[in-house]
């Protein structure tokens, strides 16, 4: 009797699918992980893996999976039977428990395709673009360049060309690196003298991505060997795409002739999802990793999760290690326990020029009162000028009123300052740590 079931349950998913409406994401997630445990009589036994629970159980019930997948039955084999759901055993789950491998053997998160994006009005043009650069390499839009702030879904649109373009021509050499790791082979590559090496490498690459440029800002020799690489792939038609915090002509502080060259293609933007975008990311997400959650829930996550998708999904593993921790179910009440801390701090997070002067001022052991005051001393004057560089970037504070704010200067003082900063910004790596340090204890 089980093994009648078990030959026809392919069958049954079809009819699931076309016939009753339920989406294939739902069936990959919560119907194909039952098993037929049992047949009798006119009962089918079909068990969950303990890692769902028993809302998980709720959940199927709630969806009436249990109605369609008897129905399907009933139409296949012409008997009616009742579904009844039970929990595995926790030993029987572990089997299919593997581990989702962060990496595969391109440098690729298998996590990160074009099924797991969830397109809202936030990311749309910049996921048509993508698919369009998968679907016509070196075709459609040459370089193709991504940009928006941290978290956005960048890393993952890019990771979703390259698994599409190796998946549908497999002799296509797709190269996936970080700015990094570019200026980490190329520094090796000096130092070990292998640069004609470095060079064939990257010139017989098909598809080129290259993630978080903007990171090469202030390296010469790894501007330099990227703007050959760029023109070697370029002129011999091969696609590269890049990602960016900022759209290239905001990159102010690079080669201008490699700026000019990231605009030849097609510029494209991610901004941070809407409301309806974040909850229907956080339902694949729950989805993927087969947890049930009440919507109130991931409208308690969106409402107060304002920043960018990473923090989301950081949210949600919040919740689910907590519940699991302290071996208590999933509800609105401990997941605002769970989430304490984050969205805490998150309301902390509103950096104002008061907050930078402080935090500057704290960091080089002088006092506010020193910096907006008409002291010039070099100690004194270039926490100064940091401030007016951070005003600038991590608020929308306007020069006049940064002015002000900094002992009543004027405007030209401070894009004097920040054009300084960014200046020293360039020939000084350690100065970018001590902006991210600052930065890092206003957070
Ligand atoms: N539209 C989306 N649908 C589903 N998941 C998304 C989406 N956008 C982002 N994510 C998820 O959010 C997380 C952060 O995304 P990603 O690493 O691609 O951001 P990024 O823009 O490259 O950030 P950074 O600039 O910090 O590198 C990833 O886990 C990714 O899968």
């Amino acid at each position: 009797m089980k093994n009648n079931i078990e030959n026809i349950w392919d069958d049954v998913l079809i009819k699931l699918e076309q016939e009753h409406d339920v989406s294939s994401a739902a069936i990959n997630a919560w119907i194909k992980p039952l098993h037929i445990e049992d047949v009798q009589n006119n009962n089918i036994i079909l068990s969950l893996d303990a890692k769902y629970g028993e809302r998980g159980i709720q959940f199927i019930k709630k969806k009436m999976y249990d109605f369609y997948i008897s129905l399907a039955i009933q139409d296949l084999t012409g008997k009616k039977y009742d579904i009844i759901f039970e929990l595995e055993k926790d030993g029987a789950s572990e089997k299919s428990s593997t581990k989702e491998p962060v990496q595969d053997d391109n440098n690729l998160n298998p996590r990160y395709t074009f099924d797991t994006f969830v397109i809202g009005d936030n990311n749309q043009m910049a996921h048509a673009a993508s698919i369009a650069v998968a679907e016509a390499p070196a075709e459609a839009y040459n370089p193709l360049f991504l940009y928006g702030g941290a978290g956005l879904g960048k890393t993952h649109l890019m990771h979703s060309i390259a698994h599409y373009i190796i998946e549908h021509d497999s002799n296509l050499n797709v190269l996936y690196v970080t700015s990094e790791d570019f200026t980490n082979e190329v520094i090796n590559s000096i130092q070990h003298k292998k640069q004609e090496e470095l060079r064939n490498k990257y010139r017989s690459i098909d598809v080129l991505l290259v993630d978080d440029i903007q990171f090469i800002i202030g390296k010469d020799s790894t501007q330099q060997e990227f703007f050959h690489t760029f023109n070697a792939l370029y002129n011999s038609k091969k696609q590269i795409i890049l990602s960016s915090d900022k759209p290239p002509k905001d990159l102010d502080v690079l080669e201008e002739r490699l700026r000019s060259r990231f605009s030849w293609g097609l510029t494209v933007d991610i901004q941070p999802p809407d409301y309806e975008t974040k909850i229907a990311i956080l339902r694949k997400r729950a989805e993927l990793d087969h947890i049930y959650i009440d919507d109130e829930i991931f409208d308690y996550i969106a409402t107060h999760i304002k920043s960018n998708i990473r923090d989301l999904e950081g949210a949600l593993n919040k919740i689910k290690v907590y519940s699991k921790l302290n071996k208590q179910p999933i509800d609105l009440e401990l997941s605002k326990i769970a989430l304490q801390d984050l969205i805490d701090n998150k309301s902390k997070q509103k950096i104002t020029p008061e907050l930078i002067l402080k935090t500057v001022a704290e960091h080089y052991n002088i006092q506010t009162s020193d910096i907006i005051s008409k002291k010039r001393s070099h100690d004194i004057a270039y926490p100064r000028q940091i401030c007016m560089y951070l005003c600038k970037k991590l608020t929308d504070t306007s020069l006049v009123k940064i002015g002000e704010v900094i002992g009543k200067r004027d405007h030209s003082t401070v894009i004097h300052g920040v054009e300084k900063i960014e200046k020293d910004l360039k020939k000084d790596s350690n100065l970018q740590n001590i902006i991210d340090v600052i930065t890092k204890k206003m957070e």
